[in-house]
């Protein structure tokens, strides 16, 4: 199966009480033209609307939006491999088209990211589109700090919903924000009460596929002199003491790149014990390749390959970690410069 075949799955993660299960409910009732399995860790908590049930088998319910929703067997890997035989076994029926996994409250996305990435099966027939994280306007500054699971959630996040708004003062909103920032700068955010979001905008995502991720490292590009905060122009973003020591580190370079050096570099950076790295993602300039070098990573899984297009000027890498030395790691990455051009 090429990757533009693979089922893709989105990770909905978040702090209990945040409003997974409310934005879980709103798929599964809305009309959107979309047909998604999603799977829940229980059925009661998502209270499906019988009178939106055309059908029930197994532990599959079918909804009269073309979703259908699932509770987690005994593990997701199996989960997804009993969901794909379903589909399979009902050519005849429109096929569901992407899998939205709720995750649940205090854990990390971490294991169930790697799951897809690298259990060999599951593998060949999803592909991991992006991570969903709902956070609570109010609660989720004082979580960053208490709890290490409210961090990785937010630092795993592709894109991040502020959801209770209705709960929250502006100036709470913007120390939200704020906070979210610090602990992941690439992140989109969203503000939502009751997870009123356009579930087609939410879920088209992408950001797995690196001609999505360019596209949108060339939408945020901007002039050197340019003083628009929004823009990423520093490398390294300070306040990680709260928020469990989670950050984001973005590193930069303007001359081409030893692919061999930076492979090895990026090896050991992901083996290191000092600091916990949950995410890289890189659109490079190597020297000798034309087109740009795509990197990607989730703990110390990593891939490398080509990307579309022209190789870009500028090399660019995002670290999303724990206890990252932004010193330290500037210094090597800037070793793994070509040494002759
Ligand atoms: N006022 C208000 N209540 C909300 C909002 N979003 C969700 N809720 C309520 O908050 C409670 C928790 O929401 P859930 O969707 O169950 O949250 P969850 O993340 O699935 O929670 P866990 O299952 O504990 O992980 C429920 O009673 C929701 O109805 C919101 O934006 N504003």
């Amino acid at each position: 199966m090429t990757d533009t075949q693979k089922l893709p799955v989105t990770l909905l993660a978040g702090f209990l009480g945040s409003g997974k299960t409310t934005l879980a409910n709103r798929i599964l009732s809305e009309q959107h033209n979309q047909r998604i399995a999603v799977i829940v860790n229980e059925f009661g908590d998502v209270g499906i609307d019988g009178s939106l049930v055309v059908g029930v088998e197994d532990n599959v319910v079918e909804l009269n939006n073309g979703c259908i929703c699932c509770t987690v067997r005994n593990d997701l890997s199996e989960t997804l491999s009993d969901l794909m035989e379903r589909r399979e076994q009902f050519a005849n029926t429109e096929p569901f088209e992407r899998v939205l996994i709720e995750a649940s409250g205090m854990a990390s996305p971490g294991p169930a990211v790697q799951t897809l990435l690298m259990d060999r099966k599951l593998s060949t027939q999803f592909r991991l589109d992006g991570v969903i994280t709902m956070t609570h306007a109010q609660h989720i500054v004082d979580q960053l700090q208490k709890h290490p699971e409210a961090s990785e959630q937010v630092g795993y996040a592709d894109q991040i919903i502020l959801n209770h708004c209705d709960q929250s003062t502006p100036e709470a909103l913007e120390a939200a924000e704020n906070a979210l920032r610090t602990c992941n700068r690439e992140a989109s955010i969203m503000q939502s009460t009751r997870a009123d979001v356009d579930v087609s905008d939410l879920l088209r995502t992408r950001t797995w596929e690196p001609e999505a991720w360019q596209l949108a490292r060339t939408e945020q590009a901007c002039e050197p002199d340019c003083d628009d905060e929004d823009h990423d122009h520093h490398d390294h973003h300070h306040g990680t003491t709260h928020t469990s020591g989670v950050g984001t580190l973005t590193l930069r370079l303007d001359a081409p790149l030893d692919l061999n050096r930076l492979k090895m570099w990026l090896l050991f950076v992901s083996k290191r014990n000092s600091h916990e790295l949950m995410r890289l993602k890189g659109i490079l300039h190597c020297q000798g390749h034309e087109q740009p070098v795509i990197v990607q990573g989730v703990y110390q899984w990593l891939e490398l390959q080509s990307g579309p297009g022209k190789a870009p000027e500028e090399s660019v890498l995002v670290l999303i970690g724990r206890h990252l030395d932004a010193e330290e790691l500037t210094r090597e990455w800037t070793d793994c410069q070509a040494r002759t051009v």
